[in-house]
């Protein structure tokens, strides 16, 4: 089964690519960064390219210091490249992207908000009214196990408690695209595993452009349309490699042989690439 679409999203004023637009939603044209240090020159990410249709999910999988985050803040506009460009639904990206979900590794709660306020928290930012927004921030905690957890602190909550709130704040204001970086790092595996899950149930509901950082071979397959192969810095995509394994997709899928084949495929990319010794 393959995702639907999400609606159409505008980022900067100059003229649209239309022409491709759906099949290349974000693009990356040799996109690449470089950090000006006190010691020197950090090349972080050398020459990213890619499309990303609407609604696909693409995984950045890669060795820990290889660029993930970078890339991932390039394209999110919070980090101006150094070469190469980005286009998001055919136009150049020019600052920010306003209507983006990002979830952190951490899931940077406020302690002395209640979880309620907390997934409400964007529009308290902007100084907008959150009372209209209330309905949306219940039904979001519902549908991720929370309800009844509203006037709770985050500290009151698990690890995986706390990311789910921190999903809700990402999802509240229904964006077009959606990144994730490393979002289950710090949690057990039973809990990354059912936040996985979670995570699906999500996207199936509102199929979104979603891009996941991770460094877990399995999680990607599990969760991406495609995989990009990142090599260590300074990082490239070696190659992007398509999962055709049906949505939605579960325990079966986890035990089935296509996904061990997929899994096993890719460690021994990263085996060719000097990642993995041994
Ligand atoms: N602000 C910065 N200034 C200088 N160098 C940086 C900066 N941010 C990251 N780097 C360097 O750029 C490289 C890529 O870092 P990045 O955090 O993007 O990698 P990553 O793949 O996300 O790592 P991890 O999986 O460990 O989170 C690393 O060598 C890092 O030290």
């Amino acid at each position: 089964m393959k995702r639907s679409s999400p609606m159409a999203l505008v980022v900067s004023n100059s003229t649209p690519d239309d022409k491709g637009a759906d099949a290349s939603f974000i693009s990356l044209r040799d996109a690449g960064k470089i950090y000006q240090t006190r010691t020197g020159k950090v090349v972080a990410v050398e020459a990213a390219s890619f499309d990303l249709a609407r609604g696909e999910t693409l995984a950045l999988l890669g060795p820990s210091g290889c660029g993930k985050s970078t890339l991932l803040m390039m394209i999110a506009g919070l980090l101006e490249a150094s070469s190469g460009r980005i286009l998001v639904n055919g136009r150049p990206l020019v600052g920010p992207i306003p209507e983006l979900g990002f979830v952190f590794q951490r899931d940077l709660l406020l302690d002395w908000r209640s979880v309620l306020d907390n997934v409400l928290l964007p529009y308290a930012l902007v100084g907008q009214d959150p009372k209209a927004h209330v309905d949306r921030a219940r039904s979001l905690l519902n549908r991720v196990g929370l309800g009844g957890f509203e006037d709770k602190r985050p500290y009151e909550l698990s690890g995986g408690m706390r990311q789910r709130v921190a999903i809700c704040r990402a999802l509240i204001d229904d964006p077009d695209i959606f990144l994730l970086d490393e979002p289950f790092a710090a949690l057990d595996a039973f809990t990354r595993e059912q936040m996985q899950l979670d995570m699906q149930r999500l996207s199936l509901e509102k199929p979104r452009t979603t891009i996941l950082v991770t460094h877990e071979i399995p999680e990607a397959v599990f969760m991406a349309d495609r995989i990009a192969i990142m090599t260590a810095r300074p990082s490239q995509i070696r190659e992007i490699v398509d999962i055709d394994l049906p949505w939605p997709r579960n325990m079966k899928t986890r035990e089935s042989e296509a996904f061990a084949r997929y899994v096993t495929k890719i460690h021994g990319m990263f085996a060719n690439l000097g990642v993995i010794h041994g």
